[in-house]
């Protein structure tokens, strides 16, 4: 099943960079990992935000949740989820 995941990442002004700079980078890791599954298949910047827009394969909503809320800067997210599917004119095989 494919979604649409828009991310809005918040850091409060006090938070220890030390330790965001780590969620940050154990965050790019298994972002790394569910792109290589096939998981994570797409991601833009959204331009002027600390946001992205994403495209996940996943086999069912718990599976998106469970995704979503062990990501590392899950604590520091804002999540919307739209749930996709196949347009009748797409031309992509993969649209599922
Ligand atoms: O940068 C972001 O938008 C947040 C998150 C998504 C992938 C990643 O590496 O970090």
């Amino acid at each position: 099943m494919l979604f649409m995941v828009e991310m809005d990442v918040n850091v409060p002004l006090d938070t220890d960079q030390e330790r965001f700079a780590a969620l940050k980078q154990a965050e790019k890791e298994r972002f790394q990992e569910l792109q290589r599954a096939g998981t994570w298949r797409h991601i833009w910047r959204v331009v002027g935000h600390y946001s992205n827009v994403s495209i996940f394969d996943v086999a069912d909503n718990a599976a998106l949740h469970d995704i979503l809320t062990a990501l590392p800067l899950y604590p520091f997210m804002n999540i919307r989820v739209t749930a996709l599917c196949r347009h009748p004119s797409s031309i992509h095989d993969d649209d599922r």
